[in-house]
């Protein structure tokens, strides 16, 4: 596991200073953070300009979301720093009646939505707790939702249950909430509000994407500023007019987007420059022996489909949200009971996946890394040790005894050789940064050496550095044997790692990419064009439909 440091990074520097006449929506001076002795943030000063979408980057670990939760009042920082709202003193840390008179909004990773209260509730909710009015006048609420979202021509259902809309819809609506909540602060003082964005695009689709990206320029071209966080550099490169960099708690530098190139950003992240790996040839994959076959594997979406890995292959699976690809994994795992289907390793009896749990998964010796890493993947209260070796215990009983002083060696051990930082075992995994609580769990599973490792999503939240790390990681265990699958809505990944990739569109499998065919672009274009008709209409359409 190796990144290429070829050379060392020139220092970069100076943020670009804000014109005159311009006021910054926020500036933060010195702001620092130290957790039990250790440094989160070493003073970081920054600053965000009225109308401006600023990018938030840098590695796992580099102090990003310490940031947000001290400008978010969750953190006090340590004495010494200084913010100034639109000009004026804020003393930190805010407190909750701070942030709409500031006009500063948030939206964390999770959304903050409240899945089972309708569109409009979830709309007024703050406005209707600030009030504290004993009666609500509905229909001036109803009125006062449609108006919030017709000013971003968003076409929901103000009736519409949360947790029935999908995750574009959400993340739309979200953003449009952390509008409305300091709109009548930015309308009654003249002044831009200020909304955080801490990675809300993870897992939504290009089209999605590019819909969340027309949100923030329209809040922007009103005059108000949004702040970005994202490990996703293209769409950081679209959207947003300047960057700030952390690394190590500092700022590395900040950019004007417009005069940056995609390399000079990747080598301010990482702190040096990165070479990608070459997909590999075509006659390498088509010669590999099947070590895993799965025949007639259906779910709820999926329709009856066989999909075979050979050994020492990574195949990657993708399609729009809800084509089929996001079942695989867990069907094949047995942590969703398949309506059919078996699963056959190394040419042995097939197994009926309606009969396979993720006990008896792991008996023959399956891995499976869910995407949601907070509800399925890590016990964020255990440490990293325990979260590292929960699966297979049993291997460190000694004579009745737990070998502690082994758990804890081939811990650090592990933590080493996945770049775990702090690469401290009895930490818990809730004290880790998202991506470095990420190459826990990964080193988890490889670690175990399993005849067949399923991700979902397995970079999700993760760093760009660490990003190559985990792929040459995965390519070392397949060249030694271990086949992968790997389900992911992210192109760019599925072209760095795999060695063959399967497009679905409606429960099927409708491509197949392989070896130098292997690009972005076409696993982008091929997911895309599954979507059109044979008579070419309805394609938008079910588009929308697909990416609500
Ligand atoms: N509550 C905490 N206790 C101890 N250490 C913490 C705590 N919160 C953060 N840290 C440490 O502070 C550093 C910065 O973490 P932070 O979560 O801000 O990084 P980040 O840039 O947001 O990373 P990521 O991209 O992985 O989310 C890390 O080394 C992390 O382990």
């Amino acid at each position: 596991m190796s990144l290429s440091a070829d050379r060392a990074l020139p220092a970069v520097g100076s943020k670009p200073a804000a014109p005159a006449d311009r006021t910054p929506v926020l500036e933060l001076s010195n702001i620092a953070k130290t957790f039990g002795g250790a440094v989160a943030l070493a003073g970081v000063s920054l600053d965000v300009l009225p109308g401006e979408v600023h990018g938030l980057l840098g590695k796992n670990g580099s102090g990003k979301s310490t940031l947000v939760k001290i400008l978010a009042g969750f953190h006090a920082p340590d004495p010494g720093g200084a913010m100034m709202v639109n000009g004026e003193a804020a003393t930190l840390p805010l407190k909750p009646g701070d942030f709409r008179r500031l006009g500063l909004s948030f939206v964390h990773q999770n959304l903050g939505l409240i899945p089972s209260l309708t569109v409009l509730e979830n709309l007024r909710l703050s406005s209707l707790t600030a009030s504290g009015r004993a009666r609500i006048d509905w229909a001036a609420e109803r009125r006062a939702a449609r108006e919030a979202l017709s000013r971003f021509d968003l076409p929901l259902h103000i009736a519409e249950r949360v947790d029935r809309l999908g995750p574009v819809d959400r993340a739309l609506l979200a953003i449009v909430r952390a509008f409305e909540d300091i709109r009548t602060e930015i309308e009654a003082t003249g002044r831009p509000g200020l909304i955080l964005l801490d990675e809300p695009t993870p897992f939504l689709p290009g089209a999605g994407v590019e819909k969340l990206f027309a949100l923030m320029r329209s809040i922007a071209d009103r005059g108000s500023s949004v702040v970005f966080i994202s490990h996703d550099i293209d769409e950081v490169m679209a959207i947003t007019d300047r960057v700030t960099v952390l690394r190590d708690g500092r700022v590395a530098g900040s950019l004007v987007t417009a005069e940056a190139s995609h390399e000079a950003v990747v080598e301010l992240i990482v702190g040096r420059s990165l070479v990608r790996s070459a997909p590999r040839a075509v006659a390498e994959t088509k010669a590999r022996p099947v070590r895993v076959a799965l025949e007639g594997v259906a779910g709820r979406r999926l329709q009856p489909c066989s999909i075979a890995v050979g050994r020492g292959e990574i195949l990657g699976l993708t399609g729009l949200i809800g084509s089929g690809y996001e079942e695989v994994a867990y069907l094949a795992f047995g942590a969703t009971r398949a309506k059919g289907g078996t699963l056959a390793l190394d040419g042995g009896t097939p197994i009926p996946l309606s009969e396979l749990s993720p006990r008896r998964a792991i008996d023959h010796d399956l891995a499976l890394l869910p995407g949601d890493r907070q509800a399925a993947s890590g016990v964020d209260s255990l440490s990293i040790l325990d979260n590292m070796f929960l699966p297979d215990v049993d291997r460190f009983f000694r004579g009745g005894r737990l070998d502690h002083a082994g758990m804890r060696r081939e811990a650090r051990v592990l933590g080493e050789s996945f770049e775990v930082r702090p690469n401290d075992p009895f930490l818990k995994l809730s004290a880790l940064s998202g991506g470095n609580a990420q190459k826990v769990l990964i080193a988890r599973w490889m670690n175990r050496k399993p005849v067949l490792l399923l991700l979902d999503e397995p970079t999700q939240g993760v760093d760009v550095g660490t990003r190559q790390q985990i792929f040459a990681a995965l390519r070392a265990a397949a060249a030694e044997g271990m086949s992968v699958i790997c389900a992911s809505s992210d192109a760019e990944q599925l072209a760095e790692i795999s060695d063959r990739v399967l497009i679905f569109a409606k429960g099927r499998i409708v491509q197949e990419i392989a070896g130098e065919a292997i690009s972005k672009d076409h696993i982008a274009a091929a997911t895309y064009a599954s979507l059109d008709d044979k008579d070419g209409a309805g394609a938008d359409t079910r588009m929308q439909e697909q990416m609500r």
